[in-house]
């Protein structure tokens, strides 16, 4: 297998110009514990956030958003229920939606739900390294919501399940890797002071959905959501002091980014 290659930053200042100009609507069906910071996270790239959660109404929206994010933070019965019909109406309008599996291995219903979802054509999957072990093996599972295993670790079940389900898949931690089962793209940055924040992860699960929603190469898109999270993290890491300062400096950073800054 070939060695992951670096994104190329042109490349990533294309996806990032791209995202603006197009502004997407960004159906986000999340957890509890993340509604605002993610909106936030997408107003601040010029995104358009929109959490609609009712099964019928979450049927309507996603037909008409650009994208459509499937995150199973705090999923109920309810939930699992109102996301199956936005998932069937995105497909059935050609809404390219993105799955974040958080937390997948040791609870039955998120675990059983992810199974039915990867069958659903997902455009692109977003997780830590012991989500995608976990969803690729239909065992263990991370320390709640967190990992417990390298991203290196998961690299090969990320392939096999960007192959079954042709698909992107995404593993993030201290290095992310991205790939279409056959391509594999390595992202380095980031700071460990983004695992002290909450929802930077399902945040980044966000801007996956809005990128993968770009017309051009995905595996490319995809990464390039993830070169921009880690980036602008770092950066906010490097000039604040602990996890307060970093939320402010993260969004500053986010709507303040361009290509030098990238580079
Ligand atoms: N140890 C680390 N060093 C640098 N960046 C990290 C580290 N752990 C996570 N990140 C970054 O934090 C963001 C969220 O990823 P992650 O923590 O894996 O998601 P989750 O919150 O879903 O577990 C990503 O941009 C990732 O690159
Ligand atoms: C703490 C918590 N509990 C259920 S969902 C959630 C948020 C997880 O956010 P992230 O995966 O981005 O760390
Ligand atoms: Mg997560």
């Amino acid at each position: 297998m070939k060695q992951p290659d670096l994104p190329d930053n042109a490349l990533v200042a294309h996806s990032l110009s791209l995202f603006r100009q197009r502004a997407p609507l960004i159906h986000c069906m999340t957890n509890d514990v993340v509604q605002s910071f993610t909106a936030n996270v997408l107003l601040a790239l010029h995104a358009s956030p929109a959490m609609v959660i009712d099964a019928e109404e979450a049927a309507q929206f996603s037909a008409i958003s650009d994208a459509l994010l499937i995150n199973v933070g705090t999923l109920t019965q309810p939930r699992a229920a109102a996301m199956l019909a936005a998932v069937n109406a995105a497909n059935a309008a050609s809404t390219p939606w993105t799955l974040d599996p958080v937390a997948v291995g040791a609870l039955r219903l998120r675990s059983e739900f992810c199974q039915q979802l990867l069958t659903l054509q997902p455009a692109a999957i977003r997780g830590n390294a012991s989500e995608i072990l976990a969803l690729a093996l239909q065992q263990g599972g991370g320390r709640g919501v967190d990992t417990q295993h390298p991203t290196e670790s998961a690299l090969s079940a990320a392939r096999q399940l960007a192959r079954r389900y042709a698909t992107i898949v995404a593993i993030t931690g201290e290095v992310d890797y991205v790939t279409d089962g056959e391509r594999t793209l390595r992202i380095p940055g980031g700071s460990p002071l983004m695992t002290r924040v909450v929802g930077t992860g399902c945040a980044l699960s966000a801007v996956v959905a809005g990128f993968a929603a770009l017309p051009g190469d995905r595996l490319l898109h995809v990464a390039s959501a993830c070169q921009i999270i880690s980036c602008v993290g770092a950066q906010a890491a490097a000039s604040t002091s602990g996890p307060g300062s970093f939320i402010p400096a993260f969004l500053d950073g986010l709507w303040n980014l361009n290509e030098e800054a990238l580079a």
